[in-house]
């Protein structure tokens, strides 16, 4: 049983799931106003942690000047909105103010709830300015806002739009708590405004927005505020609906076909057929042979066009090499495999890359297979112009698709619009598929037939290249066919592959700058990710 933290570490909620939680923890007796205290003194101690001050030692200074300017003390501006999200900051504000930060308040509002006015008042006792209107507002070291967090319901209007416009304007980092405000909890819309923050505290457990592209602009960089919500009140709360979860290092790399047995062999370490390549795109098939390689996977066969052969055989000498007789625009025209094997001799076949829409003969023969499938690239704009639903549906094993977005629109034209809502994007398609489908994007999701969905919680635009797709489904695959050999669950080596691949991506970028990450040096990176 994994750890609690890591297990919260996991979770991904909506506003009315976290709104349930918080009710089942008030419901057994934790006082709201202990609760806000506790939050809010975790993101004081953060903020303490992570924005110095230029403060003399405050013991140094005496009460009297505390907060003030001759004090010294970084200028902290605290954006307070009527609900317990101001509250929250309120809370920040007085224990900012007593560690001898100079602390102003902005709250526009007039009409706020009981705690959060009860709070203000008492900020006001301690000589805590506080101003209404944004044209009042002092300088700032810091923003911190609290206006609003997972209760925000409809688009924000002016004043509070026009005002957040022109808090983004200032060149004032910004600490959101919960969220930034003005973004929809589930969906990561921009409603009608909201704060672009450097750095957000989200509460609890992971809301869904962090994992919606429209959001990532708005969240600078975000880190969970665990407050002790008991497990059993998520279990109660999310039961048996499907869950949203974040591949943590934990998840991902327990599932790796690590260590391997003493005595084995390589067919025990999964063969793996890639069907790939064409004249006009040969590195595609170097590029997924490649990834395949760093799988581990005990067997690797490539099937590529004739004339592709020599060249591949160059830079995967390991590699079963099969040249395909070809078409004459250097398709794959038919696969001649080794005698005495077929198609059902492997233990996963990954099929796309650099194919062409002229090997359509050759996809619609690997989807005939009665075996684990990876179809990516042509292989998936094979398949939509086949009809994806209807035709994934006939087959019995297991299919993955790894479309990226304009691959999935093509593959399912029907379901949510991604821009709106990846995440319930991803699980229509799977649903109706009945496939594992992993949307590619900066927060690649990954969903199986049920509903369940997995999310990549960082990656880096550098992989945003031609090729790093192709060592995914080359990874992707020799991590298939070795989980295949092993009772490994589909949808685990999927996440396991879609995490390796980002980690790999991240590291390089760090060592080589987002510009440095062509595909061929991702597949060097692939094992420094999990060394
Ligand atoms: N998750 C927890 O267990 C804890 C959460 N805390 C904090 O509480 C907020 C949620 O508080 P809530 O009062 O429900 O909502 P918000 O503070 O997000 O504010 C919404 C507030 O504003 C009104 N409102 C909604 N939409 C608009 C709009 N477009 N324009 C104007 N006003 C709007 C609405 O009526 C609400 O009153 C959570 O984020 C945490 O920060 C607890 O303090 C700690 C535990
Ligand atoms: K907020």
């Amino acid at each position: 049983m994994e750890d609690r933290q890591e297990q919260i570490s996991q979770v991904v909620v909506t506003a009315v799931q976290m709104r349930n939680i918080e009710k089942r923890i008030f419901a057994a007796g934790m006082p709201v106003v202990a609760l806000m205290e506790k939050v809010a003194g975790l993101i004081a101690r953060r903020i303490l942690e992570i924005f110095p001050t230029l403060l003399q030692n405050t013991f140094s200074i005496p009460p009297s000047l505390r907060g003030s300017p001759q004090a010294g003390g970084s200028r902290i501006g605290i954006l307070v909105g009527p609900g317990h999200n101001g509250g929250d900051a309120l809370v920040v504000a007085r224990e900012l103010h007593f560690r001898g930060y100079q602390v102003w308040i902005y709250s526009p509002f007039s009409k706020l709830k009981e705690l959060t006015s009860q709070h203000l008042q008492y900020a006001q006792s301690l000589g805590i300015s506080i101003y209404q209107t944004i044209e009042q507002l002092p300088d700032s070291d810091l923003l911190i806002d609290g206006l609003f967090g997972f209760g925000l319901e409809r688009n924000l209007t002016d004043p509070i739009a026009s005002a957040i416009n022109q808090l983004n304007e200032l060149s004032v980092p910004i600490y959101s708590i919960d969220l930034p405000s003005g973004l929809h909890t589930d969906t990561g819309e921009v409603l009608g405004t909201a704060i672009r923050a450097t750095h957000t505290f989200c509460l609890g457990l992971w809301k869904l927005a962090f994992f919606q592209d429209q959001a990532l602009e708005y969240l600078g960089k975000a880190e969970l505020i665990d407050f002790d919500i008991p497990l059993a009140d998520v279990e109660a709360v999310l039961q048996d609906v499907p869950r949203i979860k974040r591949i943590t290092a934990a998840k991902a790399l327990a599932t790796l076909p690590l260590p391997r047995p003493a005595v084995t062999h390589k067919y025990k370490e999964g063969h793996l057929l890639l069907i790939c390549g064409s004249r006009r795109y040969a590195g595609g098939a170097i590029l997924t042979g490649l990834g395949a390689r760093a799988s581990g996977v005990g067997m690797l066969s490539i099937a590529v066009p004739e004339s592709l052969k020599s060249l591949l055989v160059s830079h995967l000498p390991e590699a079963l090499i099969v040249g395909c007789p070809e078409t004459e625009t250097g398709a794959i025209a038919h696969l001649q495999l080794p005698e005495n094997t077929d198609l059902s001799s492997f233990n996963a076949i990954a099929c796309g890359p650099g194919l062409t829409r002229d090997a359509t003969p050759i996809v619609q023969e690997a989807i005939a297979v009665d075996g684990p499938l990876i179809l990516d690239a042509d292989g998936l704009n094979i398949l939509a112009q086949m009809g994806a639903i209807a035709t994934l549906k006939k087959r019995q094993a297991v299919s993955v698709l790894t479309p990226h977005t304009g691959e999935f629109q093509r593959l399912f034209p029907d379901v949510t619009d991604t821009k709106h809502d990846r995440v319930k994007a991803v699980q229509e398609a799977a649903a109706q598929s009945s496939a594992v489908v992993l949307l590619k994007g900066a927060r690649t999701a990954i969903a199986n037939p049920q509903g369940g969905v997995w999310i990549v919680p960082e990656s880096t635009p550098a992989l945003a290249r031609g090729g790093s797709g192709d060592v995914l489904t080359g990874l992707l695959g020799g991590l298939l066919a070795q989980a295949a050999t092993k009772q490994i669950p589909v949808e685990d080596i999927v996440v396991t592959a879609a995490w390796w691949h980002s980690q790999a991506g991240i590291i390089a970028a760090q060592e080589r700058t987002e510009l440095g990450v062509d595909a061929f040096t991702l597949t060097q990176y692939l094992l420094k990710a999990l060394t």
